[in-house]
């Protein structure tokens, strides 16, 4: 079945956007290894590309999810039929601590995306590029016209899968990509900070030292916002030399297998041993690299939960949550130290979404609080975060943090990568 059609016409809220024909596109297929062949349009890079094949059910938020680093190696399929049509917004527009408005890193991290239906045209007042141009000038290859529920149907009895997507010619035959195995790969290691950075908060009351594995924007923002200076430092860096300086620790989401993190499981475990008041706090990966940290193993879901409105019940309080989520692995909960209990679990395949420590102020999620896109449900878990923080604080009398230590370590200018 070939969704996109030449001349489809479909209303839209603020106005009619039409969506130009097949005809000028080049043919494109995705081949999934070992299984069916789906064909459809190239209306992106013109480049071979292989990846993990994993879909998402969100929506809204494709150039939020497309530049999230989780995504990072995946081929990203979109269950919601009818992608595009808003248009994609600038990177170049910041809010007021300097961090993108519009995207969760600034460029496109998936290998690829595969839409049952591209909007060519676009209507909405932040848009400055059509989904096509964008993924043309990033170097992403795009198919549209997949019959994406068939698709997302082998994915879900299959499992997630290594997949090419061909395009022209290429497309015809097996042709000689080779499958790559992105979880083969240090993923975080790509899209992790080369060199720590800064970003002050305009009146700030703590400091906070954030492990970046692949944040996101709003993750950076939902700290700052709450008056946390932060220092971001790549993700192998030894944080027990330095954490004496601050006031807690966060570490973020990122892509890949998370035993792939070596370094960063055993700089947590040295962090955990030497410091038993400090407020941590990890989200996605970085609560599986916690939970690895902490004695807990990891395992592979079948196909990952990638969307925004997947139950979650708190074991705390017996309230169901809606949470916005982007993970193929999960922590094994059977495999918990004694010390940490599970804090929120999945209502759709029971997996674990969080846990925290009986005694000592560390909690993580496997959900994404800062939701971008997704719902807000769940934000409250920073301010939680930053009530550990003040505790820690009292406890300790002063602010552990010393900000001209900060300026004089790192960079006050935040650099892109
Ligand atoms: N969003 C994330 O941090 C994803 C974590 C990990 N890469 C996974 O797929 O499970």
């Amino acid at each position: 079945m070939f969704s996109l059609l030449s001349k489809n016409v479909h209303k839209g809220a603020l106005g009619t956007v039409r969506h130009s024909s097949t005809s000028s596109l080049q043919k494109a297929a995705l081949r999934i290894q070992n299984g069916p062949v789906f064909k459809g349009y190239s209306f992106g890079a013109n480049k071979n590309v292989s990846g993990e094949a994993v879909f998402t059910t969100s929506l809204v938020g494709y150039p939020e999810s497309m530049t999230d680093p989780s995504y990072r190696g995946q081929i990203l399929c979109f269950t919601q039929p009818l992608i595009g049509n808003y248009g994609v917004p600038s990177s170049a527009v910041k809010d007021k601590y300097n961090l993108l408005k519009y995207f969760e890193s600034p460029h496109i991290q998936c290998k690829a995306i595969v839409v049952g239906d591209a909007a060519m045209e676009y209507s909405h007042w932040t848009a400055v590029e059509s989904l096509s141009d964008w993924c043309k000038r990033e170097g992403v290859a795009a198919i549209t016209g997949v019959d994406t529920r068939a698709l997302v149907s082998y994915l879900r009895e299959q499992g997630s899968s290594l997949s090419k997507l061909l395009i022209g010619e290429a497309a015809e035959s097996e042709s000689n990509t080779p499958y790559e195995d992105p979880s083969k790969l240090n993923l975080v290691s790509q899209v992790s900070t080369k060199s720590p950075f800064k970003i002050p908060a305009l009146s700030p009351k703590s400091n906070i030292l954030v492990i970046d594995c692949g944040v996101k924007e709003n993750i950076l923002r939902n700290l700052v916002k709450r008056d946390a200076s932060i220092t971001v430092v790549p993700y192998d860096f030894p944080v027990q030399n330095i954490i004496s300086n601050y006031d807690g620790l966060f570490i973020t989401n990122g892509p890949g297998d998370p035993t792939t993190c070596a370094a960063t499981i055993k700089n947590l475990k040295a962090t955990m041993a030497q410091n038993h008041d400090l407020p941590i706090m990890g989200i996605c990966l970085g609560h599986q690299l916690l939970a690895l940290a902490s004695g807990a193993h990891t395992l592979k879901l079948k196909y990952g939960n990638r969307a925004h409105n997947i139950p979650t019940l708190d074991l705390t309080t017996g309230q169901c949550h809606i949470t916005s989520q982007n993970h193929g692995y999960a922590v094994d909960a059977s495999t918990l130290p004694s010390d940490f209990e599970q804090y929120f679990i999945n209502l759709n395949d029971m997996s674990n979404e969080g846990m925290i420590h009986k005694t000592r102020p560390i909690f993580s999620t496997q959900f994404h609080p800062e939701a971008k896109g997704g719902p807000l449900d769940t934000s409250f878990l920073f301010d939680r975060f930053f009530e550990n923080v003040q505790t820690y604080q009292k406890r300790n009398h002063e602010t552990l943090s010393d900000l001209a230590f900060l300026t004089k370590e790192f960079p006050q200018e935040r650099v892109f990568f």
